[in-house]
């Protein structure tokens, strides 16, 4: 299944410099083994924003879930989920 996902993060101010990097880093490793694998298919940065929106291709909203709670930046992400399925009219015969 395809979900929409938006994530708006807001990491607190008081968050010490050496533990913003080490949890961006396991973030960005964690996001790229999920980008590797074809569950998260897609990221893009919203201008102007820490927040980006993604799509993820898996197999349910427990997968979705378990994915979702387990971003090490979780605790600090507002995020919206939008389940997607295919439109009567899209002519990409790849997109499920
Ligand atoms: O930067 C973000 O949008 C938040 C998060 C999502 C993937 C990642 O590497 O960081």
């Amino acid at each position: 299944m395809l979900y929409h996902v938006f994530m708006d993060v807001t990491l607190p101010r008081d968050l010490p410099a050496d533990e913003t990097a080490r949890i961006l880093a396991r973030e960005k490793a964690y996001s790229q083994d999920l980008q590797r694998s074809g569950k998260w298919r897609h990221i893009w940065r919203i201008a102007g924003q820490y927040a980006n929106y993604s799509v993820f291709d898996v197999q349910d909203h427990d997968e979705l879930h378990r994915i979702l709670s387990g971003l090490p930046l979780f605790d600090f992400m507002d995020i919206r989920v939008t389940p997607l399925l295919r439109h009567p009219s899209a002519i990409r015969e790849d997109d499920r």
